[in-house]
């Protein structure tokens, strides 16, 4: 099962990103990056993969965080003709509109949530997981907000950010392929 996706995985380039003192194994690929570019099989693939989960069923929004969950969650929404609602990284100043900080291995922005209110049941999908501060402080912020998520999914996962997630929130993140990552490359190390 996604054969394709763990292949390229292990042919994945990785450059040094450097933030506050320390160094990040940064890989590069076409999922998280949209480079050299996506092959829509791959998309296909994951988005099949995520119904056939069955938690589609009922979901009012799929919800992803820009830049790069949007390809997945735009498959997604294709299949099922479930809208997709945003997380921008602009600040629109629109009634109800929420922000929160997120902070990477690499980086640390602000989100601004707009079209989400209590009572939507959403579905969360992003391209990565790894430390978690992303999606930490977003599931703690739509929770304030009383939105129900119904469900998250990342496609790649590497680093502690699902664990940790389980352990704050009682949320189970469904991680499609686990890797390691060091200087060297990337390794596939488990997955679904
Ligand atoms: O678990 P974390 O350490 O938070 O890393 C995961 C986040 O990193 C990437 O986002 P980024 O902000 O780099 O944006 P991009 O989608 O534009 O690359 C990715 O899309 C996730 O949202
Ligand atoms: N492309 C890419 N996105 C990420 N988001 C969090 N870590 C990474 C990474 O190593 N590569």
């Amino acid at each position: 099962m996604l054969e394709k996706l763990k292949k390229s995985l292990e042919e994945a380039p990785v450059i040094q990103k450097e933030s506050e003192g320390q160094i990040y194994n940064y890989f590069i690929h076409p999922i998280s990056d949209g480079i050299p570019e996506t092959d829509p099989a791959i998309l296909e693939e994951i988005a099949d993969f995520i119904i056939a989960g069955g938690k589609t069923g009922g979901i009012d929004k799929i919800v992803t965080v820009e830049a790069m969950g949007i390809p997945i969650a735009t498959a997604l929404s294709l299949k099922t003709g479930i809208p997709v609602s945003i997380i921008r990284k602009r600040k629109y100043g629109l009634d109800g509109e929420v922000e929160l900080s997120q902070s990477t291995g690499y980086s640390k922005g602000t989100l601004f949530i707009n079209g989400l209110s209590a009572g939507d049941r959403i579905l969360i999908v992003d391209d990565v997981i790894s430390t978690g501060g992303t999606l930490l402080p977003l599931l703690e912020t739509l929770g304030g907000m009383g939105v129900d998520v119904a469900g998250v999914y990342c496609v790649i996962g590497r680093g502690a950010g699902t664990d940790q997630i389980k352990e704050k929130t009682g949320v189970d993140i469904v991680v499609l392929v686990d890797i390691a990552v060091s200087a060297n490359g990337v390794t596939v190390v488990g997955g679904v």
